[in-house]
């Protein structure tokens, strides 16, 4: 469980003239669930891909706890993620010629934490994403496939932080309402501080806080209360 601190942060590409993420200030408490939203370009994957620590900002500061991700080389924070952080990214970044059970695990046979434990919960988390094929080479599965593989993989070591973009943007209704459940009792099961970037109202409606996205800008930031009135 770990809370979220940015201050002063500002992304910016060549040749554009404002950045494209702007953010004096933000917390988010430990623990809770967030949506992020906002229309296609208003800045919801940067936001995700600083605080993941997968892009680096000159201008700003990220912390996690008390972590700031500048502070560390990218070894370091690629360690810190895979330990901290199940991150289902919107093209799920998968490894082909492994079969979907292996994409689960690999990770986590890498960080060597692959435990009996953690494969037996790898076949559960599996079958519990609707899975039924666990041999099948993930480059075979489609979208929605692939996507409940990248879920089932996030979720593995119960996060301190799970972080997904879009991750119900290849599921029909009935799936993406699986996959929902699903993120909401993991991160509920393992405290897990969950941010979810997404378009999908019936998701966004589930997290208990809503920050809008416009121009690289929060122009919103409200409680599920505040929503129902
Ligand atoms: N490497 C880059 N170079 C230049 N501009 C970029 C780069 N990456 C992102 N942008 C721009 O930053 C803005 C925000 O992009 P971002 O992908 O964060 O939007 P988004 O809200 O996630 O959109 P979508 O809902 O379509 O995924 C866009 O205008 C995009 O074109």
């Amino acid at each position: 469980m770990l809370s979220l601190k940015i201050e002063n942060l500002a992304v910016s590409f060549p040749g554009l003239t404002a950045p494209v993420l702007a953010v004096d200030h933000l917390e988010i408490a430990a623990g809770s669930g967030v949506a992020l939203t906002g229309g296609s370009g208003s800045g919801k994957s940067t936001l995700i891909n600083i605080i993941a620590g997968l892009e680096r900002t000159r201008a700003g500061r990220v912390f996690w706890g008390d972590q700031n991700f500048a502070d560390l080389s990218e070894g370091r924070r690629d360690r810190w993620r895979a330990a901290n952080i199940g991150l289902v990214m919107q093209d799920f970044h998968l490894f082909p010629g492994l079969s979907a059970l292996d994409n689960i695990l690999l990770p986590a046979r890498l960080s060597r934490v692959a435990t009996a434990e953690l494969v037996k919960r790898a076949h559960v988390l599996f079958e519990t994403v609707g899975l039924k094929r666990p041999e099948q080479h993930v480059e075979t599965m489609s979208r929605g496939e692939m996507q409940r593989v990248a879920i089932a993989r996030a979720l593995l070591r119960k996060p301190g932080v799970i972080i997904a973009d879009e991750p119900t943007a290849s599921l029909d209704l009935e799936s993406g309402e699986a996959v929902g459940d699903l993120l909401l009792s993991v991160a509920a099961d393992a405290g897990s501080t969950l941010i979810v970037a997404s378009h999908d109202q019936r998701l966004v409606e589930r997290l208990g806080r809503r920050l809008s996205l416009k121009g690289g800008h929060i122009v919103g930031d409200t409680q599920a209360g505040e929503m129902a009135a």
